[in-house]
């Protein structure tokens, strides 16, 4: 690494502001530690229930350095625009791999813990080339200091938002400093637009009408990367989700994306959902199949019993193939078992990999919303999902609940299988 190191050559602007030399401070004693990198949060906002979202990041990170980018002998460059105590930047720095980072956090308070904290790297085991920092600390508004690097043609491999709230207003301007086909992870914490309980501000964050669902969480993800799918269309690029991530400690919405250079037909992963409250069945549709929402249970189009949400992204939530990757590297790593915060990695990916399947629509079914239609105690969720295989149907647990099924069996069929496993029938 020291020998990459010694290769770098960034961008002439990317040379630290002067205020970045200055003497600083002696880092205090550790507190914390994620994933063997040891830091100090001080004052700043920290969660260690986060810490799989970070985990997550640098495994996506790392595997987009090795071969996902489009000039592999450029610096690999990373951006944390809303930093804290900077945790996230120094992963990128110790464990990703990145040849430089940029720390950013509004709070000009923080900058002591920042700086205290990426000075353990450099005074680690790498240490940066002489008379060039491999990071910079500063204290902007998100927003424009992304602006500011897009204006000056600095562009970055991965651009991590982490905001609190909606990651939206952000969106654009990190959409413009990311290097086509970098990462960028956003963030939202706004549950109250995706649980539908603020629609007007789900319409003007994202675009998306939303009511609430019986799958709210879903929806939310969903509602990240629709609103930056929008922000990619109008910027004349398309985005790929890499993984949706929700965390119920918040909650928060994560979302790795990757920019993709051109326009693609937003319409064939941009649209609704629809969801029958009278018979519990959910369908997604397309602009073109607007005029047509209804539900089969019903000869007549009843207004009050659909519920629908969007446009928002009806597409896969992740990219199969590069969570598997993530999963070998995680298990390289010694990460896949080993949980710092109750999440295990090896047991998330699985079961993203498992709801990745192109099958899958949009949704789950609650295994408590088939045992009170189907009128039996809830069979055991592992049973039900082996007995809809059995009969050719996709079906896995989610990540995002425990006691929920998401399947392409329709709910009828679910209910029928419910009271076979219970000998109803
Ligand atoms: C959720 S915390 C970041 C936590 C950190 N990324 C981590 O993983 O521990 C959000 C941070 O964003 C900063 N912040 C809030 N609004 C901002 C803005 N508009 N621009 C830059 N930073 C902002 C806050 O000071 C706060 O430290």
């Amino acid at each position: 690494m020291a020998a990459a190191a010694a290769a770098i050559s960034l961008p002439h602007s990317l040379t630290p502001p002067l205020h970045a030399t200055r003497r600083r401070p002696a880092p205090p004693a550790c507190a914390h530690s994620e994933r063997g990198v040891s830091f100090d949060p001080g004052s700043a906002f920290y969660r260690s229930d986060s810490a799989a979202g970070r985990d997550l990041a640098v495994l996506a990170a790392t595997l987009h350095r090795r071969h996902g980018r489009l000039d592999p002998s450029a610096p690999f460059l990373c951006l944390d625009a809303m930093c804290g105590c900077g945790v996230r930047a120094l992963r990128y720095l110790a464990q990703a791999g990145a040849d430089f980072v940029w720390a950013n956090d509004a709070s000009e308070a923080l900058r002591p813990v920042i700086v205290a904290n990426l000075s353990r790297f450099e005074r680690g085991s790498l240490p940066a080339e002489a008379g060039r920092r491999r990071w910079v600390v500063s204290h902007n508004d998100a927003t424009r200091l992304l602006a500011e690097r897009y204006l000056r043609r600095e562009y970055f491999d991965v651009i991590d938002v982490d905001s609190f709230g909606g990651d939206s207003a952000y969106v654009r301007a990190a959409l413009l400093a990311l290097r086509i086909g970098g990462l960028l992870y956003l963030t939202s914490t706004d549950w109250r637009s995706a649980r539908g309980y603020g629609s007007r501000s789900s319409l003007s964050s994202y675009g998306a009408y939303i009511c609430p669902m019986p799958y709210p969480n879903e929806v939310g993800l969903r509602m990240v990367i629709g609103g930056a799918a929008r922000e990619a269309a109008l910027l004349g690029f398309h985005i790929t989700p890499v993984f949706s991530y929700f965390a119920y400690h918040g909650p928060i919405y994560r979302v790795m994306i990757q920019l993709c250079n051109g326009k693609d037909d937003v319409s064939s992963n941009y649209g609704f959902i629809c969801h029958c409250k009278s018979c519990g069945q959910s369908q997604t549709f397309g602009f073109d199949e607007l005029g047509q929402i209804s539900c089969g249970c019903t000869d007549r189009t009843d207004v009050d019993s659909i519920a629908v949400v969007g446009p928002l992204w009806t597409g896969p939530l992740h990219d199969a193939s590069f969570l598997n990757e993530m999963l070998s590297l995680a298990n390289e790593w010694g990460w896949a078992y080993t949980s710092e915060n109750g999440v295990t990695l090896e047991k998330l990916l699985s079961t993203m990999i498992e709801e990745s399947d192109p099958r899958l629509p949009p949704g789950y079914i609650r295994l408590d919303e088939i045992s009170r239609r189907a009128k039996v105690n809830s069979p055991p969720l592992g049973t039900l999902i082996n007995s809809l295989r059995k009969e050719g149907f996709s079906a896995c647990r989610s990540h995002i609940g425990t006691n929920v099924i998401k399947t392409n069996c329709p709910i009828a069929s679910c209910i029928d299988v419910a009271r076979v496993i219970r000998n109803l029938r």
